[in-house]
């Protein structure tokens, strides 16, 4: 059932859907559809039966607010974010702003334990909890993405897999902090967040993920929501037994834009911290991006370039946070500006 009400931020449609929700106990080829037809018609999905061990999800969840809780004198011995590191507020490099703080880490396991010591009093243990749950959602990033190979019928299952399991991969993982605005009377605190009225502002604005596959999960307090198009927005509500699953800018360029790269963003929520932790699974650098063969046809051309990670990313860093980048790399944009 689809139930329109009216939306915290602006005046664009607030679309109750029931977000595709996938059960991976059940692998196989009905599952391999699924991931597929969700990632044709939204880009998103929930997985359940993730196989994610719950004690590598609690430890890096008590690492994390632990760090959040900190003084800010103390968090910002982690920063400023360039990109990797702590940031508070700030997005990027080109001025975009949101109501979060968070940390921003190179999965390289020489770069986390690097960054550890500037995070933690005990950098050893915050290290292990960062690379224990690196290793187990790459896993599970890694066995979403043969299921899709093998539900868009490519012959070679791993071709998107192998570029985030790549010695030199350049997957991001991020830990994000939106606290609930001030209230009126909380005059006293002496935080960063300073904002004198209650209700949901925008934690981290409308963006799609550059990279190959976002695997997201948060606490149980609610904020994410997905754009379907034309300005209306389907809140995904929490569930800290699930990870969101969202497609990202490559894997569209990859599919010859058969999966679609989710345009999302975050909602504070009024009264409660919203926590959530992201993992970006990106190729190497210098890997050149391009489509399988099964997925390219006389009756649907190449739709995208050949381009490397390198590339996108350099574009992507000179953009504000909203900017669409995929266009950019148009096969023939004469043609689409046409149409
Ligand atoms: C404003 C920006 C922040 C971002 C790099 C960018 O120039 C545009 C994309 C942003 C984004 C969104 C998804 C991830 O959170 C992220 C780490 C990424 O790879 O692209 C962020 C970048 C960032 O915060 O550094
Ligand atoms: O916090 C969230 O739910 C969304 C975060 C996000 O989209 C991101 O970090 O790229
Ligand atoms: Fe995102």
């Amino acid at each position: 059932m689809v139930v329109a009400s009216p939306n915290p931020i602006g005046s664009e449609k607030l679309i109750a859907v029931e977000v595709p929700i996938i059960d991976l106990a059940a692998r196989g080829p009905k599952v391999a559809e699924l991931i597929v037809k969700a990632s044709q018609e939204y880009g998103f999905f929930k997985v359940i039966n993730h196989g994610v061990p719950e004690d590598v999800i609690r430890k890096m969840e008590e690492e994390s607010f632990n760090f959040f809780g900190k003084p800010d004198s103390e968090k910002k011995k982690a920063g400023p974010a360039q990109p990797f590191g702590y940031g508070c507020k700030n997005i990027g490099f080109n001025g975009d702003m949101g109501e979060v703080e968070y940390l921003l880490f190179n999965t390289n396991p020489h770069c986390i334990s690097q960054r550890s010591e500037t995070i933690s009093n005990d950098p050893t243990k915050f290290s292990s909890a960062v690379s224990g749950y690196i290793q187990a959602v790459t896993d599970l990033a890694c066995e979403i993405l043969d299921l899709m190979a093998e539900g868009l019928w490519v012959q070679n299952t791993s071709v998107f897999s192998s570029l985030i399991t790549h010695l030199d991969s350049d997957s991001v993982f991020r830990l994000n902090h939106y606290p609930p605005p001030l209230k009126d009377r909380d005059t006293s605190s002496s935080s960063s967040f300073q904002i004198h009225h209650q209700g949901n502002n925008i934690g981290f604005g409308e963006h799609s993920d550059p990279q190959i596959l976002t695997i997201l999960r948060s606490n149980d307090v609610g904020g994410l929501q997905i754009c379907l198009g034309d300005g209306v927005w389907v809140p995904v509500p929490p569930d800290p037994t699930s990870f969101c699953v969202n497609v990202g800018d490559l894997l569209q360029a990859m599919t010859n834009g058969r999966f679609v790269s989710v345009r999302h963003r975050a909602l504070t929520n009024s009264d409660k911290p919203r926590m959530s932790m992201a993992f970006f699974g990106a190729p190497p650098l210098h890997a050149l991006i391009t489509s399988p063969p099964e997925v390219v046809t006389p009756e649907r051309p190449s739709l995208y370039r050949p381009f490397t990670w390198a590339e996108y990313k350099e574009i992507t860093y000179s953009l504000r946070l909203g900017d669409s980048r995929l266009n950019l790399f148009k096969a023939c944009p004469d043609k689409e500006a046409q149409e």
